[in-house]
């Protein structure tokens, strides 16, 4: 199975978690992607739900594909949210934001009452940080606040390099929100809720791409097949 055959086999498992009169978060990303698709098939059948998209990427598919969307402000709550991720631990910790949507996913995620993870085996990992962590900061004090990363993440016995990552086009990135990227690559994520609760301590982060306690199911494509992983209940 080709890399993009199993992001397709993934999102096409989490359909079903999907029931009519669901109101859904839409992640972000290529493997995202693939469920907003095939959930526009089964809404082309005649299934009746409503979309939040993490990101403007994601707002654009879903109503080139037909999917119909509503905002975060307009319901109650949401039911379920699929969304990819770079990186997931045996504990169900992810690392989110290559794709620069994880201000929206959080939030997105933090108002759904559950949220299904659509990877690959290549994203399994006993431990988090060999793909860099995304910490979203805010354009005033860029500079000031990448010190302060470094000093938190020193503190919380986590160092690597820190880069604000780059547009495609030249300059820094910018999110949907117009705030820049630091992607840290700390290789080794020892302590990830000592170290989130250090990020969001300093006022220039808008939010970080460790995703502690949101996902409740991981749904694994790999060469041989899907396996879901749920968590267990507390
Ligand atoms: O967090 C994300 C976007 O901000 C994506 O879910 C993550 O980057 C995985 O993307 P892909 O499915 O393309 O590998």
């Amino acid at each position: 199975m080709s890399a993009d055959a199993m992001k397709r086999a993934a999102a096409a498992a989490a359909l079903d978690f999907v029931e009519p009169g669901m109101r859904l978060g839409l992640g972000t990303g290529s493997t995202a992607a693939w469920f907003v698709r095939l959930l526009a098939e089964k809404v082309t059948a005649g299934l009746d739900v409503v979309g939040v998209p993490t990101s403007e990427a994601t707002a654009t598919l879903a109503r080139e594909v037909g999917v119909p969307l509503t905002s975060l402000d307009a319901v109650a709550g949401l039911d379920l949210t699929v969304d990819g991720a770079d990186e997931f631990d045996p504990d169900f910790n992810l690392i989110k934001g290559g794709g620069g949507a994880l201000l929206r996913e959080k939030i997105v995620a933090a108002d759904s009452r559950r949220m299904v993870v659509i990877t690959d085996e290549s994203k399994a990992v006993a431990r988090l940080g060999a793909f860099p962590l995304p910490i979203e900061v805010t354009s005033f004090g860029a500079v000031a606040t990448l010190r302060a990363i470094a000093e938190a993440a020193r503190r919380t016995g986590h160092a690597g390099a820190l880069t604000f990552r780059a547009a495609p086009g030249g300059g820094r990135f910018t999110t949907d929100q117009g705030n820049a990227i630091v992607d840290a690559s700390f290789r080794q994520i020892s302590d990830p809720q000592a170290l989130a609760d250090a990020l969001v301590r300093i006022p220039g982060v808008v939010e970080h791409g460790l995703f502690i306690g949101y996902a409740s199911t991981v749904i694994v494509a790999g060469r041989d097949g899907i396996r879901r992983l749920d968590k267990p209940a507390n």
